[in-house]
């Protein structure tokens, strides 16, 4: 599913208007009324509850009033609370609707806070219609004030397009935002539902149709994505084939310092449905994958570092069909560094680069650029560290991620809560996943199932979006979220793959 940014969505809605004639009233009406549609579906019986609808200066305001105005058809009990003197001639349209079916409108001011917090109180529902996505600036003053006082005191919110105070362009909180319980958005998700802290703050989030007409959408594509199944193929399997029709994958990780990360990413391999999995590592690397899986063919050539001296020993077993995971594991020994950067000129495969070895290549970014089919895998830290940027200017920096894909020539997935990846033209977003994956040993997954997948297919993109929204899903079907073994998500990777293809 596409996503937007506020812009793109205020362009849509403006040439819905002026190329199409559809009134903007119309569209307001729709979103009011799809809102309401959705509330319906969240609570059913509606005139069981009491309402307070908040309503800010702009057309968010004047959704608020549609909303108002529909919400007199179930219940007295309805208050709207003007936030503003100023409002748009849309939105003075609906308020003056509201008022003539006899609606109760409260004009906020320093004088009566106290009796609105005390609505805020009794009421059962709060609509959030402050502010949508034309929010421009940070939150102060009385706004602010308000918008805590829902957070403190709201038995129930719904958000009108977006929660006031969240940037539709970042997700980040502009000053101050409501903490909503559901947000019923129009025509798209905005980026700002999808980062954090929007995602959060949304609460359950729902899509409606409003009417842009669909010819629209299409004279404008879209480079930011919600990442579903729809958008990769799992490779097939074949009734006639062996295990050289489904690839072979080299994984080079593990150190003194790390032994479990190389294995993990092995097994991924193989539950990706690989062909082969070789694995070049230390002996205590070796030793402990075959202890977990037989099925690997480990391969130890490295007593405590890689270096130079163990090119030569790997080279024989990579052509350019091969896929190469380098670096769960790896460590960051300066002998490693030279090991990776030589390596990485003999070969001609395509290869992920995760973990240290991402570090050992922040001062050969032109190696990879002059390679095909190299995907990297940091996340912010890694990523951080690699483009010697602050951490908070990398994390979930959807733009950064596309520019440094296309200036590297990567493909670049930045792993976080929301992951991000780019190939330097479209840019996906996956919420799949849960807090199982926080802890030692998901990213070597990631690695492994990535390289697994790459085997069997040689699609740079499209083995990275499987990989990571498998990997999400496979977390949320442990049953204890947080406290489960990192293998036991490798486990649930088979089921996944499995409802995936269907
Ligand atoms: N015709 C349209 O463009 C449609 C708009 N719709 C609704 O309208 C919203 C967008 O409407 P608008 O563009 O009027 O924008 P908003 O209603 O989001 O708010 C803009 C208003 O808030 C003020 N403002 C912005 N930041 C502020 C801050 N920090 N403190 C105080 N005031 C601030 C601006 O000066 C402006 O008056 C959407 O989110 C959606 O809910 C829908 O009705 C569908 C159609
Ligand atoms: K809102």
């Amino acid at each position: 599913m596409r996503l937007v940014t506020s812009n793109e969505i205020k362009m849509l809605d403006q040439r819905a208007i002026k190329d199409f004639g559809i009134n903007s009233l119309i569209l307001m009406e729709r979103a009011g009324i799809s809102t309401i549609e959705v509330m319906w579906n969240e609570f059913k019986n509606l005139e069981k509850y009491s309402y307070a609808v908040f309503c800010g200066p702009g057309n968010n305001g004047g959704d608020g009033l549609v909303i108002a105005r529909e919400l007199l058809n179930y219940t007295e009990a309805v208050k709207v609370i003007l936030m503003s003197e100023k409002l748009t001639s849309e939105a003075t349209t609906n308020l003056n609707i509201f008022k003539s079916l006899g609606g109760e409108v409260i004009k906020l001011s320093d004088d009566n806070i106290l009796e609105v917090v005390d609505i805020i109180k009794s009421s059962d529902i709060i609509i959030d219609a402050i502010f949508g996505v034309g929010l421009s600036k940070n939150v102060v003053g009385i706004y602010a004030e308000i918008i805590n006082f829902i957070n403190l005191y709201s038995n129930y919110t719904v958000s009108v397009d977006i929660p006031s105070g969240i940037s539709a362009d970042t997700g980040k909180i502009l000053g101050t935002a409501i903490r909503s319980d559901l947000t019923v958005t129009f025509e798209f998700p905005k980026i700002g539902h999808i980062l954090f802290p929007g995602r959060e703050f949304s609460g359950k989030l729902k899509v409606v149709k409003i009417g842009i007409p669909k010819v629209l959408q299409d004279l404008n594509p879209c480079d930011k994505i919600l990442l579903t199944k729809d958008y990769f193929n799992i490779p097939k399997r074949f009734k006639e084939s062996n295990k050289g029709t489904y690839g072979k994958v080299v994984i080079i990780g593990g150190s003194k310092d790390y032994i479990g990360a190389p294995v993990l990413s092995s097994i991924a391999a193989i539950r990706s449905g690989a062909g082969k999995v070789l694995l070049f590592s230390t002996e205590k690397s070796a030793t402990v994958a075959l202890n977990h899986e037989l099925g690997i063919i480990p391969i130890a050539i490295s007593k405590d570092y890689f270096d130079k001296s163990h090119i030569n020993l790997i080279l024989p077993y990579i052509d350019e069909k091969t896929s190469v995971v380098i670096g769960p594991g790896i460590g960051r020994n300066p002998s490693t560094e030279e090991f990776i950067v030589e390596l990485l000129k003999s070969i001609n495969s395509p290869a992920v680069i995760d973990a240290d070895a991402i570090y050992l290549l922040r001062n050969h970014k032109n190696i990879l650029s002059e390679k095909k089919n190299i995907i990297i895998t940091p996340h912010p830290g890694e990523l951080s560290n690699f483009l010697e940027l602050d951490i908070d200017s990398v994390k979930y920096n959807y733009k950064l991620v596309k520019e440094t894909a296309e200036k590297y020539n990567l493909l670049l997935v930045l792993k976080d809560v929301t992951t991000i990846i780019s190939d330097g033209e479209k840019i996906f977003f996956n919420v799949t996943g849960n807090t199982s994956l926080s802890k030692g040993g998901s990213g070597d997954i990631l690695s492994g199932l990535i390289g697994g997948f790459l085997a069997q297919s040689s699609n740079v993109l499209e083995s990275s979006l499987a990989a990571v929204y498998i990997l999400g899903i496979a977390s949320e079907l442990y049953e204890y979220e947080g406290y489960n073994l990192i293998t036991e998500i490798l486990n649930n990777i088979p089921k996944v793959i499995a409802e995936v293809k269907e």
